[in-house]
């Protein structure tokens, strides 16, 4: 459960490429990238250009073509296999269990480690992210806004090491996405998570420390 010993994320050479009709479609090549645990990164580029492909290899969801994707964790390199339970996912649709409440759907990833308390802490995350007032309501009874933050309180409840937002506030309104951005950011900065974020605002970009623009299978890291 106790993550705070993953470090870094490690691309090296990694190329990614999609067989469709017979042919390979190379999304990007020769990607060597570093992920610092404690900073934030955002993943820009044009619809199509790979974003969510990078996303899903950076947290180990998936495997590149080529190359190899490896994590530092307790001063050791390791594959992102042996890391999963140690990185959380947001998700542009939410996806928060429907038949649970806000409170239920935040201790279920404790519950599932086995930890004790697992209601209180649920209840003291959901507190921070501004719901200590809805624990009860389940999520079609929540607004947009407010599911996205019950998603990062379940995102972060278990002290991940990492976290991975694809497209977190592409579903809000302005004022919706620009709390939820502000409760995002803090939240990863107090648990000293690294956070990776793929997005199509500039807006949101702005805010990371590290920029990484995928365009004609490249990757330009503007910051
Ligand atoms: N499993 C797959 N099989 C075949 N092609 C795929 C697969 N997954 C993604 N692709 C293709 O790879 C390309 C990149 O997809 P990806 O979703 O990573 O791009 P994106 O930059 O996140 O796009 P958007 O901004 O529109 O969400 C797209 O052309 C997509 O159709």
């Amino acid at each position: 459960m106790d993550a705070k010993y993953i470090s870094h994320i490690e691309l090296h050479e990694v190329a990614h490429s999609f067989v469709m009709n017979e042919e390979e479609v190379l999304l990007f090549n020769d990607l060597n990238l570093l992920l610092s645990r404690g900073s934030a990164y955002a993943i820009t580029g044009p619809s199509g250009a790979g974003k969510s492909s990078l996303l899903m290899l950076m947290s180990g969801l998936e495997q590149p073509s080529q190359g190899r994707v490896s994590a530092s964790f307790e001063g050791q390199h390791t594959g992102m296999q042996d890391v999963r339970e140690h990185i959380g996912f947001i998700f542009q649709q939410f996806h928060l269990l429907p038949e649970l409440s806000a409170l239920a759907n935040v201790a279920l990833p404790l519950k599932l480690r086995g930890v004790k308390d697992a209601e209180a802490k649920a209840k003291s995350w959901l507190a921070k992210v501004g719901l200590g007032h809805r624990l009860t309501h389940k999520p079609k009874q929540l607004s947009g806004g407010e599911q996205q933050r019950v998603a990062i309180a379940r995102a972060l409840v278990f002290e991940p090491g990492f976290i991975f937002a694809d497209e977190p506030t592409g579903n809000l309104d302005a004022k919706s996405a620009a709390d939820v951005a502000d409760i995002l950011f803090s939240c990863c900065k107090e648990n000293g998570a690294g956070l990776v974020l793929v997005t199509h605002s500039d807006a949101l970009a702005a805010r990371a420390e590290h920029v990484f623009r995928l365009a004609n299978g490249a990757c330009h890291v503007e910051k």
